[in-house]
């Protein structure tokens, strides 16, 4: 009895002692890290990368369980925004909201706006967006937006919202709350490629704000639709040819404009309706082939657009030959490379290059007109 009861003390105040411990290194830690953080005041030092190596160590951890508390917690389930689109293959970069890069090393330090303002993680507030990637689908959306993030000005949402196609109805604060938090200055984004060619989607932003700042992602029409197609087989291995679902009737060569692949394309046609509420100043082209061939000078154009410093540059990218695309040399919140996922920049089936040619046919006046109206030749008709 007495024995059990020495051992009970025992074990409690074993336990005490190592919280004890436990704290005490926090502290040490802390302070040791404070230490060197001070001694450095303008050039870093090995001392001072290694202090600052830790704590990104540190916030890495943490920002890892509080951006899996907001992405996937309750409130974003009950709003049913965890579900997936019908029509889109889950992608685990779309499911993950990633902070922007840290607060010790970038933007807070090395930015004015941001001088002094060290502050712990989870604070501002939920902001409507300023600006948005509206489209176009499959024209390299999600490519740049992962760029865009690697900003320290840009936070954004990581899933597509379809606020202004499908859920609409659930109102502005439902959107507001899908968004992380920013600090002053930084900008909020989400992309949602069908808002292009929404007919109620130019209203409705317009109607949360009018200086809400556009950018479309455009890329030849005809490989776009085959992407499009790529996509929707890769989902469903049984639905008809490309060649068969682009004519209403073969022998004639009439195309069907009905089939969102081809009706899609036609962006002189969608980007009207968006000219009766937005100026041509307010929305940003964005050439899906350089996004891929010049990565750094199309988001040199993105970051001048939205009034920011142009802080992603070539120095960002490398080029990785198995995936045959430009990856980030550091993801936004981690020091790895990163790459699309396996959904983007999928191979291609072969189409008949007649079938090819007569849609080539078919896009040059609409691509003319859309040249025309944009004051930027994309060279899809060469
Ligand atoms: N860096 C990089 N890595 C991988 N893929 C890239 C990149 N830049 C542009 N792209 C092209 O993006 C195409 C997918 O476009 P989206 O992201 O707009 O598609 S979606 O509408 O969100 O489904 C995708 O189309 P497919 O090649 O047909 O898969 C790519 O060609």
């Amino acid at each position: 009895m007495a024995f059990s009861r020495i051992r009970k003390l025992d074990s409690a105040s074993r336990g005490m002692s190592r919280t004890a411990a436990v704290m005490l290194c926090s502290c040490l830690t802390s302070l040791f890290l404070l230490h060197c953080l001070r001694i450095s005041s303008s050039s870093p030092t090995p001392l001072r990368a290694r202090a600052v190596g830790l704590l990104e160590n540190l916030r890495s951890l943490r920002t890892r369980r509080l951006v899996q508390e907001w992405t996937l917690g309750s409130q974003l389930e009950r709003y049913g925004y965890a579900r997936r689109p019908r029509d889109e293959a889950p992608q685990p970069e779309e499911t993950l909201i990633l902070p922007p890069l840290d607060l010790v090393t970038s933007g807070r330090v090395s930015s004015p706006r941001f001088a002094g303002k060290l502050s712990p993680l989870g604070e501002g507030s939920k902001k409507l967006p300023q600006a948005l990637i509206i489209g176009v689908k499959k024209g390299g959306t999600r490519a740049l937006l992962e760029f865009l993030r690697v900003h320290p000005d840009i936070r954004a949402v990581g899933a597509e919202p379809h606020f202004f196609d499908r859920n609409y109805d659930n109102g502005l604060e439902w959107y507001r709350e899908l968004m992380p938090k920013t600090l002053e200055g930084q900008i909020t984004m989400e992309k949602t490629p069908s808002y292009f060619v929404t007919r109620e989607a130019p209203a409705r932003i317009s109607a949360m704000s009018r200086d809400t700042k556009l950018i479309v992602v455009v890329r030849d029409p005809v490989t776009r639709a085959i992407s499009d197609y790529t996509q929707t087989l890769s989902k469903k291995p049984d639905i008809p040819s490309f060649e068969s679902l682009t004519f209403k009737n073969r022998t004639t060569g009439l195309i069907d404009t009905s089939w969102s692949a081809i009706q899609i394309g036609i962006y002189a046609k969608h980007l009207d309706n968006w000219l009766q509420y937005f100026p041509m100043g307010q929305i940003l082209f964005v050439s899906g082939e350089r996004l891929i061939s010049d990565p750094a000078g199309e988001l040199g154009r993105v970051q001048d657009f939205l009034g920011l410093k142009r802080i992603i540059t070539d120095k960002h990218f490398y080029f990785n030959q198995t995936k045959g695309f430009p990856c980030l040399k550091k993801a936004e919140g981690s020091s790895k490379p990163h790459c699309l996922g396996k959904t983007k920049g999928r191979t291609h089936p072969n189409i008949d290059p007649e079938v090819v040619q007569r849609l080539r046919d078919f896009y040059r006046p609409f691509n003319l007109k859309f040249y025309q109206m944009t004051g930027r030749f994309f060279g899809w008709d060469e």
